[in-house]
């Protein structure tokens, strides 16, 4: 039985880590969960599935559940309950599928606790992958790819030898505006911007994949994950989302991994890692009714943050903490309305032009960048 803890379960990577945790009763136990500020769902998760620790993201809520959950479940609130979900259980691994770089000190914890990392929250591997790959060799820590393209790259690589890959290729869809030009982006809606092609996902990953900063942010989590030069690792644009990525060899031999568009196909691998499982209630692929698969190269005219993203990476340090921090914040400001569109990459162009580069960053100095950026960003963009 393997024990698992969740960050975020009450969000599109956490309710479907809970529906395969559900399907395979026999094969896994939940331990703890946290929750943001859902907590009517969060609510029926704890009675459902009845993990022995529970953490809220606020204090309210917190005085609200003691009243509601069973008398032996411990509640936690904020970013010490994150903590305990992290690191302070039975769990074996941790699934941490929080959104944004508020993950990363629960993520540092459990690797100190001895945990496997399930990672579907990428902005931890954007803002420190230094420290926590650092961490994860110091600790003989395995970090399991959650996000579809760094699971299909892992997938490709078992048995393989890293000396012998020539490039990593990590495909896009192009997200819910890849039929506009840039000149038609001026005006577009939070709402159009939320219809995603082809995945259904939480709202910030949605837009970061209409900016394609999501594909700049797994530019460089492949990159931590997997030791590859940035110059070996490219974006291909491939509109159907049915292969997860690739991997070219020396030989040039090209492996790719490719699946019906469902996030519990990664989830559930990393799960059972290095074995599979039957997954319940799976699509499966059918080429000949999908028919044709399409492929171009993209632009980093068309999509900026990509080009930014690549920078960041190859520039290292503090660099690519700002590159995401602008983007959270950024991101948020286009969600409640704020700015528009293409004012996400103008902000994070301020920001990563304004900041003054730190090249090996502790822990307390990104922790003290991110909330300047954050506070940057807002100063900035805010009229
Ligand atoms: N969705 C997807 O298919 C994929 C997602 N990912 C990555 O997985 C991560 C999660 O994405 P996704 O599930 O889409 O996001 P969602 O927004 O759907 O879920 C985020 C989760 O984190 C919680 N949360 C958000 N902010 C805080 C906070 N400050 N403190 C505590 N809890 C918080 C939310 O709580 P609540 O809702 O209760 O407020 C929710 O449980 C992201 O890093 C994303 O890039 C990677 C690949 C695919
Ligand atoms: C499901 C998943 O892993 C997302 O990161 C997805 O890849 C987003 O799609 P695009 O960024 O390719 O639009
Ligand atoms: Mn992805």
């Amino acid at each position: 039985m393997k024990k698992i803890s969740l960050l975020g379960a009450t969000g599109s990577i956490g309710t479907q880590t809970l529906d395969v945790i559900k399907s395979h009763p026999d094969k896994f136990t939940l331990e703890a969960i946290s929750i943001g500020r859902n907590i009517d769902l969060g609510l029926k998760q704890i009675n459902e599935y009845k993990p022995k620790l529970v953490s809220v993201q606020f204090k309210e809520d917190y005085d609200k559940l003691l009243k509601e959950i069973p008398k032996n479940t411990k509640l936690f609130y904020g970013n010490e309950g994150l903590e305990e979900v992290a690191a302070n259980n039975d769990a074996d691994i941790l699934v941490n599928a929080v959104l944004g770089s508020v993950g990363l000190k629960p993520t540092l914890s459990a690797i100190q606790a001895g945990k496997t990392i399930a990672i579907a929250n990428k902005e931890t591997l954007v803002t420190a992958g230094h420290l926590v790959t650092a961490e994860a060799n110091k600790f003989n820590v395995n970090l399991l790819p959650v996000d579809s393209e760094h699971s299909a790259i892992f997938q490709c690589l078992q048995g393989e030898r890293l000396q012998e890959v020539d490039k990593l290729i990590l495909t896009a869809s192009g997200g819910s505006f890849r039929h506009l030009e840039r000149s038609q982006l001026a005006n577009v809606t939070v709402q159009d911007a939320l219809n995603h092609p082809n995945w259904s996902m939480g709202a910030k990953i949605t837009i970061d994949s209409a900016t394609m900063m999501n594909k700049g942010l797994e530019v460089i989590e492949a990159y931590w994950l997997f030791g590859m030069p940035y110059e070996k690792i490219e974006v291909l644009l491939h509109q159907e989302s049915i292969i997860h990525s690739m991997v070219e060899f020396i030989d040039g031999s090209v492996i790719a991994q490719l699946g019906t568009p469902d996030m519990r196909v990664p989830i559930q691998y990393a799960l059972t890692y290095p074995n599979r499982l039957d997954l319940v209630g799976k699509k499966r692929l059918s080429l000949w009714e999908v028919g044709k698969l399409h492929f171009s190269k993209p632009s980093f005219d068309r999509y900026r943050c990509l080009g930014f993203a690549f920078e960041a990476g190859k520039s290292g340090g503090t660099v690519p903490t700002v590159l995401n921090a602008a983007n959270e914040e950024a991101v948020s400001l286009f969600l409640n309305g704020t700015i528009s569109f293409l004012e996400i990459e103008e902000a994070i162009e301020k920001a990563l032009n304004w900041h003054q580069k730190i090249s090996s960053p502790t822990l307390e100095e990104i922790q003290h960048i991110d909330k300047e950026v954050r506070t940057f960003v807002k100063k900035v963009m805010v009229k």
